[in-house]
């Protein structure tokens, strides 16, 4: 709601009410149109100031509201309605003006910000454009280029640079309410006709084509699918193009389009899934408001190889004190070169502060004696963890949690090398560490709930969504990468090139297909894991070759790595590149040729393969396992799982995450599609559809947001 209230007699006040961020639910769209009438037929009211409760004046539509049936006045004629008023209208802006707070900003005739606001359309974000007129008034204001860049990136700019561009009058370091006041009655009585920006002309700039034409090509080349950005410049577009009130109706219908596709409900979703694995839950019963995180103020990090040097950078960075640890001299003195120039980069591209001081080096696990926190980031092999995590049991002080950064391995068997085992947790860091925004923090059967919490609190300092996760193999993401993988090398033993599968995959909307991934990352890396599964067998011939343990089994991956063809490092993978460390992805023709080679050795005929079948056993095999994941009680939610996959595996956030996908196919398709599949291919367990994805199929494809109430009481695994 909106309270009214009279400030020194002459100035209304509109103060709006909705924690936590003042969002314009139906009632405090209700509440703003009555005050504003009630504040216009006071005579002794001579200006009005808008602003928020606790701080914040408003952060946009209430997207809470957003799945329900709309209520209460709609936001075009409100803020028409304080346009079009007679007395002054004066926005106090503290904390935040988005979206369509911006925009009740934009429709008063003053606007006045404290140096710590900041203002943006983050609509894009949400699938959506600034729908009560922000398409139009902001380019009449600040001119089309900025705000294309504005509207398009859904950035946020702090009230300095809204000064500069012209979006806020005044900047004031003290109360900004008060400010507001002071300044709606200075300009009392003076004439609005000015002030009205739906009156201002729109700036037509003399290469306007251009600027629309490279606005264009700049969110096709970002928005993999997404269709919101591409339609914010078609709003703007007709803010140059037609007068004001047909501008508002291009719009609106823009909007229309945008507000009932699939993308804006799937962002919607994922913009409350990211929030939600905050408040996380384990299969044992600790909770995020019943455990209470340790202090750390003094970290370690073991092993500085990729890994542990972007860690060490995002300690840092976060402001804790990092004892550094590499035992090898020459590594050590490498990784410190590094790290330094990570530091620098950091300063100067994201303004993230210098922090060299932060961190000291040591080549001696000595030197980890007195840290509260150690993150072990050594090479990803059981018997070297072991051995460290036996060291610093004995060297660290009691009650230190020990943490390791490994992407599968089982964290209960590393715990039982020390004598607290409770005090252990995974944290598993993606590559780069200090720029990918997601962790896994992966508990065991004995992690206390308190060390849970540090490790949750710990990743959230260093600018990362954190997501408890239990203990398996390969946890959560690279868990369910296995099957995805697994039918991709299928796919190409029955006649799809990597060019193909990457393709279908990128159309999807993924940055990068499958096959681009493997050499980006490595194709050693998996070789190493199936060797130490003892899946990797001396080359044969013949169906034996291609079955483990009953269950079908391709050796492409293994059989290029024994080519010493591990991927982008080597210059040669799935792809060609022009050197090793080349980036570009070229088709090789000598891995097509091989694959012909491979297909007549093991008596298998090339079939065309369609798009839709690619996709279909890539990801439903993958999807599929999620559902295993949530069955197991390994992820609380399908939340957990959809975050994971946005943030670390390049699943494009406008399909929601791939839970949320699977609900939007429809799970009996899902299940539909999996059996036959399944059908045809017998000997892949993982197209078989899982208890759970059945049974919710079965219950009539509920929304997502009820799926827990179908999903018993998880059964703990660990
Ligand atoms: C039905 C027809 C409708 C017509 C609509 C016309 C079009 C209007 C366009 C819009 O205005 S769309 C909304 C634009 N605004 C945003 O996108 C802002 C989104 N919010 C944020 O970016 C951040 O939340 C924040 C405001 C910058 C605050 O960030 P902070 O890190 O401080 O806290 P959070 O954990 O993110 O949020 C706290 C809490 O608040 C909830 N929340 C935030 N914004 C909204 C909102 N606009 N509506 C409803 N709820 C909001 C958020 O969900 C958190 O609560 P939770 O319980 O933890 O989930």
């Amino acid at each position: 709601m909106a309270l009214y209230s009279r400030v020194s007699g002459s100035v209304g006040m509109i103060t709006l009410q909705n924690p936590p961020v003042n969002a314009l639910s139906a009632a405090v769209r209700q509440g703003i149109v009555d005050m504003m009438h009630r504040a216009l037929s006071e005579p002794e009211v001579k200006s009005v100031v808008i602003c928020g409760q606790n701080g914040k004046f408003c952060g946009g539509a209430d997207i809470r509201e957003f799945g329900a049936k709309m209520t209460g006045p709609p936001l075009v004629p409100m803020v028409h309605l304080i346009e079009a008023a007679s007395k002054p209208v004066v926005a106090a802006i503290e904390g935040i003006a988005l979206g369509g707070g911006l925009e009740l900003a934009l429709s008063c005739h003053y606007r006045i910000a404290h140096s710590k606001a900041r203002l943006g359309f983050p609509e894009v974000a949400l699938g959506l454009l600034p729908g009560a007129g922000g398409t139009q008034r902001l380019p009449r204001l600040i001119g089309v280029p900025a705000a294309l860049d504005l509207i398009t990136t859904g950035r946020h700019v702090t009230a300095a640079e809204a000064r500069q561009l012209g979006i806020v009058d005044e900047v004031t370091d003290l109360n900004a309410v008060d400010a507001a006041v002071k300044f709606a009655q200075s300009v009392t009585g003076k004439s609005l006709d000015a002030r009205r920006i739906s009156t201002y002309p729109c700036p037509r700039p003399p290469d306007l084509d251009a600027i629309f034409e490279r606005a264009m090509q700049q969110v096709r080349r970002s928005a993999r699918g997404a269709i919101a950005p591409g339609t914010c410049v078609q709003a703007v577009h007709a803010a140059v193009t037609l007068p004001y009130a047909k501008g508002m109706e291009r719009e609106r219908e823009l909007f229309s389009l945008l507000f009932t596709s699939g993308q804006a409900r799937a962002l919607q979703y994922y913009f409350f899934a990211q929030r939600a694995v905050s408040r996380w839950s384990t299969a044992n019963g600790a909770r995020w408001d019943t455990s209470k995180p340790r202090p750390v103020r003094k970290a370690a990090v073991i092993g500085l190889g990729t890994m542990g040097r972007g860690i060490t950078v995002s300690l840092a960075q976060a402001g804790f004190s990092v004892v550094a640890v590499e035992t090898q001299e020459k590594q050590l003195s490498e990784a410190k070169q590094a790290v330094s120039g990570m530091l620098e980069r950091g300063a100067k591209r994201r303004g993230v502060p210098l922090a060299h001081d932060k961190i000291k080096y040591s080549c001696s696990v000595q030197a980890v004696a007195d840290v509260d926190l150690v993150i072990e980031a050594v090479f990803e092999d059981m018997a070297l963890k072991k051995t460290v995590f036996q060291q610093l049991s004995a060297i660290c002080k009691p009650g230190v949690l020990l943490c390791t950064n490994t992407s599968g391995l089982d964290i209960d068997e590393l715990a039982s090398q020390t004598q607290s085992p409770e005090l252990v947790v995974g944290m598993h860091f993606f590559a780069p560490a200090h720029v990918m925004q997601l962790l896994e923090v992966v508990y065991g059967p004995r992690s206390s709930p308190e060390v849970v919490a540090t490790a949750m609190q710990m990743g959230k300092k260093m600018g990362k969504v954190s997501v408890a996760v239990g203990n398996c193999r390969g946890f959560v993401g690279n868990r369910m990468l296995k099957p995805y993988l697994e039918q991709a090398f299928f796919l190409l033993e029955e006649g799809a090139t990597p060019e193909q599968v990457d393709q279908v995959l990128e159309e999807f909307g993924f940055a990068m297909g499958v096959f681009k991934v493997s050499d980006l990352s490595g194709l050693d890396v998996g070789w190493k894991v199936r060797k130490a599964d003892g899946l990797v067998s001396p080359a044969s011939t013949g169906t034996s070759a291609r079955i483990r343990g009953g269950s079908r089994y391709s050796p492409l991956g293994d059989l290029l790595c024994e080519r010493g063809r591990f991927g982008q490092k080597t210059g040669r993978g799935w792809y060609q590149y022009d050197k090793p460390g080349g980036r570009v992805a070229k088709p090789d023709p000598w891995l097509h040729g091989f694959l012909e080679e491979y297909r007549a050795q093991h008596g298998l005929v090339a079939r065309h393969i369609d798009h839709q079948e690619v996709l279909e056993r890539c990801l439903y095999a993958l999807i599929n396992e999620g559902f295993q994941i949530l069955q197991d009680g390994i992820a609380a939610g399908p939340e957990d799982i959809d975050v994971i996959y946005v943030l670390g595996y390049g699943w494009p956030r406008h399909r929601g995450g791939p839970m949320f996908y699977a609900g939007q196919v429809g799970l009996d398709k899902v299940v539909e599609r999996l059996e036959h599949y399944q059908q045809i291919h017998p000997d892949v367990p993982g197209l078989q559809p899982c208890s759970l994805l059945r049974k919710l199929a079965a219950s009539g494809n509920p929304a997502i947001h009820k799926w827990r109430e179908v999903i018993q009481k998880p059964r703990s695994q660990l």
